[in-house]
């Protein structure tokens, strides 16, 4: 198969050796990676913390196979995820990864059900949308349009949506930034959930330091750089958590 690895670390989920991105725009370019090396371990709960630009989004969006690196080499598992054509990135993206977002991109028109059977539809070994609703403690709402839910619950309906197709891994870019601390704290508990009950790698982009301590680990970004990596002995629970 394409890009297999020799030294392969089956503990592993993702790892990425030298990882630079330069955004070039007219005359301007930006380094929004600066040689970024990482090993994020299957089953892990990770957490990047870093101030506006320090490029953590740009590593989330290309770990989740929606962007690539300028340089660098990227594996998930014992896939080479730089050596894949478009059509590979697109299909280990669709099979593996679930992607959250502050901003819940629900379709208006479509119920809870309908918005988590979009993606179990085209999916390999979905849940029932019903079961992936539940998880997230929406049974009772399956039936209503994203206008007759509140944030929270959007939100949820999005975590759902993520974790019906039972991908290996949850990508998450500020999911609780629009939540006050008691709504964003069940959507925690929904990921929180997925992570225990289905073994998912999770990845968690939050500005908010009291979010951090549910992880195992915690990246600091500084300039395109993780400045810092600091370990957990003692993730908490969400509900523990408010901000
Ligand atoms: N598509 C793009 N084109 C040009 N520059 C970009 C693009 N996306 C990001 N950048 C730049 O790359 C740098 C890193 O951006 P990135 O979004 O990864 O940071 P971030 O740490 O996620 O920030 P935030 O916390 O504000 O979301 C920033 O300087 C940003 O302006």
């Amino acid at each position: 198969m394409n890009g297999k690895d020799v030294a392969l670390d089956e503990s592993l989920a993702f790892r990425g050796e030298g990882l630079e991105k330069v955004y070039q725009t007219g005359e301007t370019s930006v380094r929004a990676l600066r040689g970024v090396d990482l090993a994020i371990p299957l089953g892990e709960m990770l957490v990047l913390l870093g101030p506006s630009g320090s490029g953590k989004s740009t590593l989330l969006n290309i770990i989740g196979g929606l962007d690539r690196p300028t340089s660098g080499r990227l594996f998930y598992r014992d896939t080479e995820l730089t050596a894949l054509d478009d059509r590979e990135l697109t299909r280990f993206r669709r099979a593996q990864i679930g992607f959250i977002f502050q901003f819940y991109n629900l379709i208006p028109s479509l119920t809870a059900e309908e918005n988590v059977r979009l993606v179990t539809d085209i999916a390999n070994n979905p849940m029932e949308p019903r079961d992936a609703l539940e998880l997230v403690g929406l049974a009772d709402r399956c039936d209503h349009y994203p206008a007759q839910l509140s944030g929270g619950e959007q939100q949820r309906v999005a975590v759902a949506r993520a974790i019906a197709k039972r991908p290996g891994v949850l990508l998450c870019d500020e999911p609780t930034g629009a939540l006050d601390s008691s709504t964003g704290v069940r959507v925690l508990e929904t990921l929180e959930r997925a992570h225990a009950e289905l073994g998912t790698t999770v990845v968690i982009i939050t500005h908010n330091v009291g979010i951090a301590v549910m992880a195992h680990r915690i990246l600091h970004f500084r300039d395109g750089q993780i400045a810092r990596v600091e370990t957990n002995e003692h993730p908490v629970e969400p509900r523990q958590i408010s901000w």
